[in-house]
């Protein structure tokens, strides 16, 4: 029998799911969506045929529901349909810093509970996403979950305790990409390049340097000696980078992603 899929609070991540498994193969009659306001819910059915339910109604309806509601938000949307989830629904998680415990707690007892990270290349089919299990969560529901998230991208098994560290990592990951390919389009702008020029430029070094990385096998040290000739151009950029302390830096920041992590949940009633 074909399993019905809920995305419930379809967001970015909810949505990139949802094309994601549409992707896959999914009809449309197989998948579910629900949104806060009824113009979302519109948008969603209106872009992928979907059909747009209320919450209670798709914890009904469906075999797998896929929370994607913001943490802040994860309370109150356990508080209004907690309690209607029939305990053999697998719920999958995607927030970031929530527990599997605490949404344990908040429905009925035993019902098997997935935690995910993934992350917005999703869009692409290019996410990683990290899938731990909850208390009452078996392989089957672990290769469920795995189904619908490799259908967007990579998965890897961790642990529970390790989701703070997976968020720090690859969660918030593509954004300092993103930070870094924005700093870099400037440095070609003080250089004197063209705006889309620079841009381009720094974008496909960061495609070539990407694919390398995932399928050349090598350590990154090496990659980069490759790149760092005698008296050349590149150590006398790396000597900068380091002169401004940018390998701390990005300890720190991933520090502070996972610590934020962690307070996402000691916030939560
Ligand atoms: N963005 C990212 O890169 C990543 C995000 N995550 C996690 O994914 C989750 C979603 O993030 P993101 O997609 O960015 O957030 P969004 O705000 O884009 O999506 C959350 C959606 O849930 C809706 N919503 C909130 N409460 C309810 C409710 N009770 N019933 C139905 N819908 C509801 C919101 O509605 P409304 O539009 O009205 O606010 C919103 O559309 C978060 O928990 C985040 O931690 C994980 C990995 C990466
Ligand atoms: O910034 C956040 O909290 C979410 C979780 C990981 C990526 N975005």
């Amino acid at each position: 029998m074909t399993q019905r899929v809920a995305v419930i609070g379809a967001g970015k991540i909810g949505e990139a799911l949802l094309s994601g498994m549409l992707r896959g193969g999914k009809r449309p009659g197989d998948l579910m969506v629900t949104a806060r306001r009824p113009e979302r819910a519109k948008e969603l059915h209106d872009r992928y045929g979907v059909e747009a339910v209320g919450n209670a109604e798709a914890a009904e309806a469906a075999d797998t529901l896929i929370l994607t509601v913001k943490p802040q938000d994860m309370g109150a949307l356990l508080d209004e349909f907690g309690a209607q989830v029939p305990a053999d629904r697998l719920v999958v998680s995607g927030a970031a810093g929530i527990p599997t415990a605490y949404l344990e707690a908040r429905l009925a007892p035993g019902t098997p509970v997935v935690r995910v990270m993934t992350n917005t290349p999703a869009l692409v089919d290019e996410a990683m996403s990290a899938i731990s299990a909850g208390a009452h969560a078996t392989e089957d529901h672990l290769k469920r979950t795995e189904e619908i998230f490799q259908g967007v991208g990579k998965t890897i098994r961790v642990p529970e305790k390790q989701q703070d560290a997976v968020t720090a990592l690859s969660g918030s990951g593509p954004a300092y990409f993103y930070l870094l390919v924005e700093a870099m389009t400037d440095a070609g702008i003080l250089l004197g390049l063209p705006r889309a020029a620079a841009h381009d430029l720094i974008v496909q070094a960061a495609v070539g340097a990407s694919v390398m990385l995932r399928d050349s096998g090598e350590h990154p040290a090496l990659l980069r000696e490759a790149v760092t000739s005698p008296a050349g151009t590149t150590i006398a950029a790396i000597r900068e980078l380091e002169n401004h302390g940018v390998r701390a830096a990005l300890l720190a920041a991933l520090e502070a992603a996972a610590n934020r992590s962690k307070e996402l949940a000691e916030g939560l009633k």
